[in-house]
């Protein structure tokens, strides 16, 4: 089948109440082992390319291999997202490549350092919006701004003073128009979120409901989510790596998450740790080989087995065959018709 309307996917998962891993993918390998973990799973996924993956990638290369795995997988629904759009000419540009969904995140400039204002936020990604939704493209925005590498402080704080506010989540999704918002709750990109197992005091789960409460059309993603298991720290340290003691968002937290409207979860580093590890072990073990299938092969495999343990755990496995997709033209008729309407003053209009 084509690739799929990620509001699509996600409005499934609302009905069904389960959540969606959003996985980033730079290459081949990665994409094979997220379609091979769906078809065992049997579950619709979300690829995610960020834009140091479309620049590693010549992004051609990269949808060119989604087509590959949209056809080779027919049974499951397959929506391509840009992660972290940083200006709307990014997301313009996803869009004319053939992403089906685009992440405006306007909490930074296009620089990706400076914060924004609330106002430029809202005006940017209400740009986005209009651009979007008469392609029939799906759009995330994101309010407040997580902590780690968007804080201006380097990895691992908690990213406390940047939760946010659920007023302004509000008021930006009335005139924003967004079918996704991304929230800051406490996490952070990369392995160094926590310096041990987080509690309420730096996962605001509390924040999430209240915001799910007032906005219960919009779908709430949780980025910076991935678990960083100590099993796949321990077999990177074992064969030579160096990462200190981290803590991850338990898988716990985010199925509570789940249960309070978060539908798209983003996960990226527990890929390359399951990587990264298989990788070492490879060389370590035979360090006469030399043909790079020998540890891409494991690599693959061991992405493969995080990612459906993922799917099962968000409850996606099973789900994808619920439905049949609609094409990205019947999407665009539901956006114009509003029938996909989400802003809390005009949904339910229809
Ligand atoms: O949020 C992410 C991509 O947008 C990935 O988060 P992790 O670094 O926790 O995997
Ligand atoms: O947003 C963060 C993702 O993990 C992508 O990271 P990247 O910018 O290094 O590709
Ligand atoms: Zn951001
Ligand atoms: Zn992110």
């Amino acid at each position: 089948m084509p690739l799929v309307s990620m509001r699509q996917l996600l409005d499934e998962a609302a009905k069904g109440g389960y959540g969606v891993g959003a996985f980033n993918v730079n290459n081949m390998e990665q994409i094979q082992a997220i379609m091979e973990a769906a078809r065992a799973t049997k579950s619709p996924v979300i690829i995610q390319a960020s834009r140091g993956a479309r620049a590693y990638s010549q992004d051609k290369f990269l949808y060119h291999l989604m087509l590959a795995a949209a056809d080779l997988y027919p049974e499951i629904p397959v929506a391509m997202h840009q992660d972290h759009g940083n200006s709307f000419e990014t997301c313009k540009s996803a869009i004319e490549l053939g992403f089906t969904s685009v992440m405006m995140d306007g909490s930074l400039k296009a620089d990706g350092k400076t914060p924004t204002d609330f106002e430029e936020n809202v005006e940017v990604t209400r740009r986005v919006v209009e651009f979007a939704h008469e392609r029939g493209v799906t759009v995330e925005g994101e309010i407040g701004v997580l902590g780690g590498i968007e804080d201006g402080h380097g990895a691992g704080g908690t990213g406390l003073e940047h939760v946010t506010d659920p007023d302004q989540a509000v008021e930006f999704a009335e005139r924003t128009g967004v079918d996704a918002l991304a929230i800051a709750i406490g996490t952070s990109h990369g392995a160094y979120k926590f310096s041990k197992k987080p509690d309420g005091k730096v996962l605001k789960m509390d924040l999430l409901i209240e915001i799910h409460n007032r906005l219960p059309r919009t779908h709430l993603v949780m980025h910076g989510s991935s678990s960083v298991p100590k099993d796949l720290q321990d077999v990177i340290n074992q064969y030579g790596g160096h990462l200190k003691p981290t803590w991850g968002v338990p898988v716990e937290e985010i199925q509570l998450g789940i249960k309070n409207g978060v539908r798209k979860i983003n996960v990226d580093t527990d890929s390359r740790l399951a990587i990264t590890g298989a990788i070492r072990k490879v060389f370590a073990e035979s360090p006469e080989k030399f043909d790079p299938r020998d540890y891409l092969k494991p690599a693959r495999e061991a992405m493969q087995k995080v990612v459906s343990e993922r799917m099962t755990e968000f409850g996606q496995a099973g789900h994808a065959g619920d439905y049949s997709p609609k094409t990205i033209e019947e999407m665009r008729e539901g956006y114009a018709s509003g029938a996909l309407e989400t802003r809390p003053s005009l949904a339910g209009a229809h």
